[in-house]
């Protein structure tokens, strides 16, 4: 319908292959540098490439589609993902494929919380009878499951939940209900119309007894004819910000009867005479979640903000708007300074939270292990750890893809540009599997209990808290004296904090008031001390990683400017702590500055080394070639709106208006 129009070789596309030409290092280097070694980029390439030409998987680009079809596509592709293609090609949970496998998944996929929380919970706390029984089931997509806990009265206060299970030794069946309206378990993904069972968080009640949240597999749709099951009311939410091909659902239960056996029961367990049989810390009832904060951050976050850098980066390379030189020519936006200050720090974001991650990985296979053989002493440690971190990693991603976005400017807000959609994925990652105040929280009673202790009773990752602070030594843009930085500044926003906690108390104050008059800075300790558990990650990693000089250079560069700047944007805390003085504020800022006039060269070939495809990014604006504008204007033609030249049912409302100025423009009718 719409003529083509053509450039011979855009200008654009010019400009980005000189960009490539620039760039002074192995940019291979560094894709294997952040796959963890040559092997893995194969292996990554190997799966991205099998999902990528598989004919099933092929469809319209996510903008071009309804909601219907944006689910109805996603679970035909997840079904067919888990059910033939994984199998099929040796992708086991566990195998080192499997790793790679968040990178192959279509844009668009459903049945994720089925496999990353139903099926896990089901190992953790099921006995091995049960998991022998569900298991597979789960595996094959006999049996879907949703995760349901949240309700519409309540997500974050776990003790406030309402829906109740009660033991009737009878019939050996628990009784599933929501007394309330607000009891209803609302938001669980899959849960509105794919599953047909879920893992419902309810409160175990024997002989009137309360027992606390506990574990039950309920079915909620029958297996042949997938309807609700009798005193099961169950649909999809409605729409989100995002989210489109998930149907996050609601779940109410009314007398909902489940075998004794459904209680998932290797941590506590109820006998057929209603006795009840603790076989392990209450607090394990939350190693789910500790799970998933660990080990979701990269494929959910860290992703998500590189996509968004490598959209933006590059467009940013190939978009001229305006002159640097008087009389000279226009320049690419990203010899602006001010557009590298905007993005490049969101680069060394995601460097910084993947090597920091990876770290938090390690301790929690480690804690895993330990648990194993019963030791749960490190179960606060890894919570503490892995809860701000999960914060602090949605909340600085979430706010890099808007800057990326808000940089590209109004192609930015065109979902042609693939941003929005990025920016809707990861927002609610700030709420999801823990709100972000609540975990920072969490994090910070933590922090306050250590700051009590001497470092001889602490881990070792927190000694430092309570030890003198250390000096700094040379330029503050130095990688030891950042840590310095960091770490002196954690331990005194925490030693401060906790002084004044323990002030409030003394006077007598409640213990509940004391909490809530602190939270400001209980929320700023637990930050701060997260950001130094990251540089310090990060600098680690940075001084171990073998590889060239040049990479060693651009991953020592991206180290410190991530460092300077977080102090530079917040620098009143810093001054304030005493931990810096003007003068280096000053030296930072002009570090920075520095640092983001030596990357720019490498810019287009950082990202270029996240490795991404075309097709999983569906941006105009990032895909490598940089044919930016022939590229939004063949999407736009694929808009569902210019399917005819004339829209039908806008013609149907203007028409007589129309056709009135028609008769005033020909002097068929006079103005009045
Ligand atoms: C960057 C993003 C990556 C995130 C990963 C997400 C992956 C998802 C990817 C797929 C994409 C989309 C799908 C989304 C799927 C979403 C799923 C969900 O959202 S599921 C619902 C998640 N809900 C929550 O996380 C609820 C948050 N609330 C809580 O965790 C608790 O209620 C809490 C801890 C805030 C308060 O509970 P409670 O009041 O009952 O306890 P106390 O405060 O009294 O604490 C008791 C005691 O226990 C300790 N504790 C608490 N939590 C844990 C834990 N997880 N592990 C270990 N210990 C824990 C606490 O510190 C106290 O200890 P004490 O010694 O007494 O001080
Ligand atoms: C996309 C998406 C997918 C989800 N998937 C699932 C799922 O699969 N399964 C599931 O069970 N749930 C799921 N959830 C629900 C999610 O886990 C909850 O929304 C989340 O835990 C936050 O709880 P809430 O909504 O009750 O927020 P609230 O706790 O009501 O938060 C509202 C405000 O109150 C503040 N607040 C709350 N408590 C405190 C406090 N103690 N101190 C200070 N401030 C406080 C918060 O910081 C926030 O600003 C999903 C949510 C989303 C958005």
């Amino acid at each position: 319908m719409f003529s083509t129009v053509k450039d011979d070789m855009s200008i654009e596309s010019t400009l980005i292959s000189k960009e490539r030409k620039n760039a002074k290092f192995p940019v291979e280097e560094l894709t294997n540098v952040w796959d963890g070694g040559k092997e893995e980029t194969e292996l990554r390439r190997k799966i991205v490439k099998l999902f990528e030409d598989d004919p099933v998987l092929k469809s319209p680009p996510i903008c071009t589609m309804t909601r219907e079809e944006r689910f109805t596509k996603a679970t035909r592709k997840s079904a067919y993902i888990y059910r033939n293609l994984i199998p099929n090609n040796g992708l086991h949970p566990g195998s080192r494929e499997f790793e790679h496998f968040s990178r192959a998944m279509p844009i668009e996929n459903n049945l994720l919380v089925h496999m990353i929380a139903f099926i896990p919970c089901i190992k953790s706390f099921g006995s091995q009878e049960q998991v022998a029984k569900w298991l597979p089931l789960a595996l094959n997509l006999n049996i879907i499951g949703a995760y349901a806990q949240t309700e519409l009265g309540h997500g974050s206060f776990l003790r406030g939940i309402e829906t109740e299970a009660t033991f009737d030794k009878k019939t050996q069946e628990f009784v599933i209900n929501c007394p309330k309206v607000s009891s209803m378990k609302w938001w669980p993904g899959d849960m509105g119309l794919n599953a047909n069972h879920a893992l419902v968080m309810a409160n175990l009640i024997i002989d009137g007894k309360e027992y606390g949240m506990h574990a039950f597999i309920v079915q909620i749709r029958d297996l042949s004819t997938h309807m609700p099951l009798p005193g099961v009311t169950v649909g999809d939410i409605g729409s989100k910000m995002g989210f489109e091909a998930i149907d996050n659902g609601f779940l109410y239960m009314k007398n909902v009867r489940i075998p004794r056996e459904n209680l998932l029961n290797k941590n506590s367990e109820v006998k057929p005479d209603g006795t009840y049989v603790k076989k392990a810390s209450d607090r394990l009832m939350y190693g789910s979640m500790v799970n998933l904060r660990v080990n979701l951050p990269k494929s959910q976050a860290i992703d998500v903000l590189a996509k968004a850098c490598t959209i933006a980066i590059r467009y940013s390379a190939v978009r001229r708007q305006g002159l640097l030189n008087p009389g000279g020519a226009e320049v690419a936006v990203l010899d602006y300074t001010l557009q590298q200050h905007k993005l490049i720090p969101q680069l060394a974001t995601v460097y910084a939270t993947k090597f920091a991650g990876e770290g938090i990985i390690k301790k929690h296979q480690a804690f895993l292990q330990n648990m194993a053989k019963g030791n749960i002493s490190d179960l606060a440690e890894i919570h503490a750890l892995s809860a701000s971190f999960k914060a602090s990693v949605s909340e600085q991603c979430t706010e890099g893809v808007e800057v990326c976005r808000r940089a590209c400017g109004g192609h930015g807000y065109s979902q042609a540009s693939g941003l929005p959609f990025l920016l809707c994925k990861i927002t609610p990652s700030c709420t999801y599997e823990g709100e972000n105040t609540v975990l920072y929280l969490q994090t910070a009673r933590y922090l306050v209990k250590c700051a009590s202790k001497q470092a001889a009773d602490l881990p070792e990752s927190i000694a430092f808290l309570v030890q003198p602070i250390q000096d700094m030594k040379g330029s503050i843009t130095s990688l030891d004296n950042l840590i310095i930085c960091f770490k002196n500044s954690a331990a005194l926003c925490v030693q401060g904090v906790s002084k004044k906690v323990n002030e409030m108390s003394n006077k007598g104050l409640a213990m509940h008031e004391v909490w809530n008059k602190s939270s400001v800075q209980l929320v700023k300790s637990a930050k701060m001390y997260v950001m130094q558990y990251i540089i310090g990650a990060f600098v680690s990693f940075v001084t171990e990683v073998k590889c060239s000089e040049p990479i060693k250079e651009i991953l020592q560069d991206l180290c410190c400017l991530y460092g300077l700047h977080y102090i530079n944007t917040h620098s009143g805390e810093f001054l304030k702590l005493g931990v810096l003085s003007a003068h280096h504020c000053t030296l930072a800022e002009e570090t920075e500055i520095q640092l983001l006039e030596k990357l720019r060269p490498n810019a287009v070939g950082i990202v270029d080394a996240f490795d991404f495809t075309d097709s999983s990014m569906e941006s105009c604006l990032g895909a490598y070639d940089g044919n930016v504008y022939e590229r939004l204007f063949d999407m736009a033609k694929l808009s569902p709106l210019n399917k005819e030249k004339v829209h039908q049912e806008s013609y149907r409302h203007l028409r007589p208006f129309l056709l009135e100025g028609r008769d005033i423009l020909e002097g068929v009718k006079s103005k009045n």
